[in-house]
Parts: structure tokens; C-alpha cells; sequence
């Protein structure tokens, strides 16, 4: 009998709020990786022992050891994913992944070169995406999609907490397979995704403080698991820094602190519900040797048509709203996160 019934928790590790990890085994014997469950991609990336040495981001964190698997089948197929914020490139392998201990055999990519900027600065090591088949590269299936066919799950969702607090253990869970009551109160709010294979919804508005300042005829909102910051139109943004006082400086927004208790509270209309963020909830107050610094957690993004305009909503949106991720019905459903 299964003691989950039908579910798979997997704690997760939140960095600064700013990135929350969780750990996957590949190969045989386990070799142990840390991820960021991403929603915004599809597929799954670790760096490879065949990293060139040269490659910063490659050698301060785990690699796979192909030949230390016994499970590990050859591949070789080339592979390179072009993120806004840098590229990865490698070759695909195909071993056992156990996620929350579950086996799955899987092709993901052995990343040889990592550029960098960003991923000097990340805790992970790789990249676990959890969004739809049609988004995944070279049309591997994904993870989550090798999991279903096993028909195991109770139900084909999986659910994303993000604690708000980097001091409390743990720092959030992703399950497999339904909702954790343990991290929201009250009911479900769904919506139906935008169109098949994104995990993104329409949005009806943006209010700041009383007023609707952006997207008032609509516009696209994509859940991002994998981002930090909730991202919108570089002039959207820019024009609501402005309004709360915020500077731009090169590692992005920051307020005066002591205006912080003051700051309008931030509205997301979604299919019919309003989802607010205070200041509490989009700024990180970081006390540092040299005063305290309020970082605000937006950032300006352009994203090209036809995919873009849109609006990002990433780890401080879904630290405040619990997300399940349903698959079988393709909507999202969002609920107060404790
Ligand atoms: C088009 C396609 C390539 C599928 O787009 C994406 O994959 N789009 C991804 C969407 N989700 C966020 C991803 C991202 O930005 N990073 C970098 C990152 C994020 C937060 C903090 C750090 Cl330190 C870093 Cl390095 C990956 C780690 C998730 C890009």
C-alpha cells in the first residue's frame, strides 16, 4: 500500500526567496542533484562530469558521471536551451531519475558548458522542467509526463509550496499528485490555461493601491515556478517603480526603507479573483553591514510578440498563493498559502 496514497511530497530548500531547490537522484548507484522544479521549461538539465574545467558555474556544483551508472544509456544527441539570462549546452543521456522516490526512466541533458552569468550565482545544479511536453526541446518527454503514464498519482496534478521565510524548514514542497492541506487555508480558485501545453492564464488587470495602472483590455500571465520575481512589460514596470518610489540600480529595484510600511499593495486580476501583494510579500528586506537595503522583487522584461507582452508571476507570487498545476483538467488553481 502506498503510505502517500497516490501522492509524492519532495521538501525543497529556499534560498534567500529567491530560489527554491529540491533533490533528485540520477543513475546507479544515486547520484544526488539539486533542482528548481520549473514550470517555465520542460526538460531536465544537469551539469556533466564532462563539463570543460574552464566553466565556472560547471565545477562549483554536482555533476552526472555517466560512467559511474550502470543504468546509464548512451545517447549523445546534441542539446543547448538560450534562456533571457544565459545558454546551457551539452548532449542528451538517458539514466534513472528518482524523484521523491520515484523511479523514472528518463532522457535529460548532460550540460558540458554553462554560461556564467546566472548560473554562478545558483545553489542548484540543474533544472527539473515541469511544464508541457510541447514545450520541452528536442520533444523529450518530460518528467512529470514519464510519471503519469505509470498511473500512480491519485490525481495528474502536482501542487508548489514556497515558504516565504528562509529560516523555516522546509523552505517548500512540491507534490506529486494532489494538495498539501498543510500549507494553505481555504478553497481553490481555478483557472483554465490560456492555451494547451502553457502554463500561463489570462489576466484581466493590474491594480496599484486603488487604481488600475496596466493590462486593463488584458493580457497574458505565465505561473513560473522557476522565476524569482514577477515580471512584466519593462514600461508597465518602470512606470510602477516610479509610482512606489523605487531607483534602478545594476542588480535592479530598491526602496527607501523607511517608506516601505507605506508602499500600495499590488493587484493581479485573475479569472474573477484578486490576487493582491503587499509589501510584506514583493519586497526583501536584506539587513546588510552597511544599512538595510529593500530590494523589490519586479523586474522589467520584454518578451517579443506573438508570445509576449506578458506578465511573469514567479516565486513571490507563489509564495503567497499556493499553486496547483493540473494537468488532467489543464487549469491552475491558486489558494492562500499559511
Ligand atoms: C524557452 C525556454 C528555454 C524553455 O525558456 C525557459 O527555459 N525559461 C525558464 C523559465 N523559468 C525560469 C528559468 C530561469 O530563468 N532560470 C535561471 C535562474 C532563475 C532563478 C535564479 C537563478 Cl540563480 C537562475 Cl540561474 C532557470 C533556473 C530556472 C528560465
Amino acid at each position: 500500500a502506498d503510505p502517500n496514497n497516490g501522492t509524492v511530497p519532495t521538501p525543497l530548500t529556499n534560498y534567500l526567496d529567491t530560489q527554491y531547490f529540491g533533490e533528485i537522484s540520477i543513475g546507479s548507484p544515486a547520484q544526488m542533484f539539486n533542482v528548481v522544479f520549473d514550470t517555465g521549461s520542460a526538460n531536465l538539465w544537469v551539469p556533466s562530469q564532462r563539463c570543460s574545467p574552464f566553466s565556472t558555474a560547471c565545477f562549483t556544483h554536482n555533476r552526472y558521471d555517466s560512467s559511474q551508472s550502470h543504468t546509464h544509456v548512451e545517447n549523445g544527441t546534441g542539446f543547448s536551451i538560450y534562456y533571457a539570462s544565459g545558454t546551457i549546452r551539452g548532449f542528451l543521456s538517458e539514466d534513472v531519475v528518482v524523484v521523491g522516490g520515484l523511479p523514472v526512466v528518463q532522457v535529460f541533458a548532460e550540460a558540458t558548458s554553462l554560461s556564467a552569468m546566472p548560473f554562478i550565482f545558483a545553489k542548484f545544479d540543474g533544472v527539473l522542467g515541469m511544464g508541457y511536453p510541447n514545450v520541452a526541446i528536442d520533444g523529450i518527454t518530460p518528467v512529470f509526463d514519464q510519471i503519469m503514464s505509470q498511473h500512480i498519482l491519485k490525481e495528474e496534478v502536482f501542487s508548489i509550496y514556497y515558504s516565504r521565510d528562509p529560516k523555516q524548514s522546509p523552505g517548500g514542497e512540491l507534490l506529486l499528485g494532489g494538495t498539501d492541506p498543510n500549507y494553505y487555508t481555504g478553497n481553490f480558485n481555478y483557472l483554465e490555461t490560456r492555451e494547451m501545453g502553457k502554463w500561463e492564464v489570462t489576466m484581466k488587470g493590474v491594480t496599484v493601491g486603488a487604481e488600475m495602472m496596466f493590462c486593463a483590455e488584458g493580457c497574458t500571465a505565465v505561473i513560473d515556478t522557476g522565476s524569482s520575481y514577477i515580471t512584466g512589460p519593462a514600461s508597465s514596470v518602470s512606470m510602477l517603480m516610479k509610482t512606489i518610489g523605487a531607483q534602478l540600480d545594476e542588480t535592479g529595484y530598491k526602496v527607501n526603507c523607511d517608506t516601505v510600511k507605506m508602499l500600495p499593495s499590488v493587484t493581479f486580476h485573475l479569472g474573477g479573483q484578486d490576487y493582491s501583494l503587499t509589501h510584506e510579500d514583493y519586497i526583501i528586506w536584506q539587513s546588510q553591514f552597511e544599512g538595510d537595503v529593500c530590494i523589490v522583487t519586479f523586474r522589467g522584461l520584454d518578451v517579443p510578440p506573438p508570445t509576449g507582452p506578458i506578465w511573469i508571476l514567479g516565486a513571490n507570487f507563489i509564495a503567497r498563493y499556493y499553486t496547483e498545476f493540473d494537468r488532467r483538467n489543464n487549469r491552475i488553481g491558486f489558494a492562500a498559502a499559511v
